[in-house]
């Protein structure tokens, strides 16, 4: 047998090729303390001690390896040097160790660019919104009295749903469920003021050709729905179908509980009621406003008001771009995140802020960063985006580099912010007992960020 005939000095090489496979850092540093020539040393596969631990993702024995000295540049019998090892098997940040001092490019820390960020909580499109036909006041008000079209009746912004949460969604989390209201249920609402109805879309697939003038009485086989929202409390007004249906108390959690497909529909209409709510009278003149569109533009009363002139975007829903970014340190192998007081206890999160007029989003990754941490960002990429209706922001989610790594932070908005390893982050994925922090619920971009840096999928 082979390891019966192999000589002392091999079989030490391959015990101590067995500790670097293993990330066993002390034993690889104190064999190489008392034996250095180890260090280059290969087996009797071609491998290693530092390709066998940039296979095995052990950071810390690469790190210690590079420290005293290891060549970078030998190749196993597939031709592979342990950075490419490292790459193949998806260890971005020990990729990225084992090429520094060859290439300096910061790029390099960044995640393969893959993305399945489409799949993101708000993200799902159940409706086709049929742009077109908002305009058609009659297939329209055909549509309003069609006896299969759903209403989504909202109060204050918070929709209607059945009131126990249904268990059992395959990810251990409870969610509600829309009610949908039919054309009895909600007539009294329907003209009274102070209510604002707005045009949905109809259910995927489409089945008819987008501009068919439908004659009276001829039904297109479209399923429309609208939202209906009130500021005053309807109780007394609509027919509730059952008795456990029941508004959502408040926007948070309560909108992140809802089914996938079903939160979609509630980001497009909450953040056209909230506009509706906020913007009840012209911007630009202060008069009053008629809506319409389907409830997708507000135009002003008042004859040659400037807002009516031109590029006339004051009408239209406000939608406001916010750049949220993980920051990755300069080594690729820790992330910065930062805490709200608000968030929950031990709960970090992505840096995030507003993008300002004139500003590119890398240049207002920077910024923010900037001012929320303290730390100098290099390279930033896009990754994924998301609809965020608290009211109307749309969340353009990146990765950045850091080029700097010292913290100062500006307390009015962030009370904390960390880097924390890849581990560390591991560990509060997997909500290990030892993790010294929570991420943030898997609905929102930055859990999606920080799963994508460490090469999970997001959604699990
Ligand atoms: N989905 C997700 O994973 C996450 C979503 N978010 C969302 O992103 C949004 C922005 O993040 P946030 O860190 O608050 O942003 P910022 O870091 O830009 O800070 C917001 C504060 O700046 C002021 N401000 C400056 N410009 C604006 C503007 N155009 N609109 C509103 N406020 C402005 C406001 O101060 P003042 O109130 O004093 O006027 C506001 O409270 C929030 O709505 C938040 O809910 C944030 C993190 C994660
Ligand atoms: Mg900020
Ligand atoms: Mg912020
Ligand atoms: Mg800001
Ligand atoms: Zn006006």
């Amino acid at each position: 047998m082979a390891a019966l005939t192999m000589n002392p000095k091999a079989e030490m090489v391959e015990r101590f090729l067995d500790f670097a496979a293993r990330g066993d850092k002390e034993k690889v540093t104190s064999m190489i303390s008392n034996s250095s020539f180890l260090i280059n040393q290969s087996g009797e596969k071609g491998w290693t001690a530092l390709m066998l631990a940039a296979r095995n993702g052990h950071f810390e024995v690469v790190k210690t390896l590079l420290a005293k000295g290891c060549d970078t540049s030998p190749v196993n019998k597939s031709e592979q040097t342990a950075y490419d090892i490292a790459r193949f098997w998806g260890h971005k940040h020990i990729a990225t160790l084992l090429c520094r001092g060859q290439d300096g490019d910061p790029h390099r820390v960044l995640p393969d660019m893959h993305s399945d960020g489409e799949n993101l909580y708000f993200n799902h499109e159940f409706l086709d919104r049929l742009s077109e036909r908002r305009t058609d006041s009659t297939w329209l008000a055909a549509k309003q009295r069609a006896p299969d079209t759903v209403f989504l009746l909202f109060y204050s912004l918070n929709p209607l749903v059945t009131s126990e949460p249904l268990k059992e969604d395959g990810r251990g989390d409870c969610s509600y469920q829309l009610s949908r209201l039919r054309r009895p249920s909600v007539e009294p609402l329907l003209g009274h003021p102070n209510t604002t109805l707005i045009f949905l879309g109809v259910e995927k697939p489409r089945t008819c050709a987008p501009n068919t003038a439908m004659d009276d009485g001829e039904d297109d086989g479209l399923t429309a729905w609208f939202a209906l929202s009130t500021e005053e409390d309807p109780t007394e007004l609509v027919k509730f179908p059952d008795p456990q249906c029941a508004f959502l108390q408040a926007p948070m959690p309560g909108l992140l509980k809802l089914s996938d497909n079903e939160a979609g529909v509630v980001a497009q209409a909450r953040a056209v009621l909230a506009w509706h709510s906020r913007y009840s009278f012209c911007p630009t003149c202060g008069s009053g406003t008629r809506v319409d569109d389907g409830g997708h533009k507000r135009t002003c009363l008042r004859e040659g008001c400037r807002s009516l002139r031109g590029i006339h975007n004051t009408c239209y829903p406000r939608v406001d771009p916010v750049a949220i970014m993980l920051v990755i340190h300069p080594e690729g192998n820790q992330c910065l995140l930062g805490r709200k007081k608000v968030f929950p206890a031990g709960m970090f999160s992505c840096l995030a802020g507003f993008i300002e007029p004139g500003e590119t989003v890398e240049e207002g990754v920077r910024r923010e960063v900037w001012e929320e941490s303290g730390v100098r960002v290099g390279p930033v990429r896009y990754v994924t985006s998301q609809p965020w209706p608290m009211p109307s922001s749309l969340m353009i989610g990146c990765h950045a580099v850091a080029l700097t790594t010292a913290i100062n932070v500006d307390e009015n908005e962030i009370e904390e912010a960390r880097w924390f390893t890849r581990q560390q982050v591991i560990d509060a994925t997997v909500k290990a007992k030892h993790a010294v922090f929570s991420l943030p619920p898997r609905q929102a971009i930055a859990h999606y960020l920080i799963k994508h840096w460490i090469g999970m999928q997001a959604n699990l």
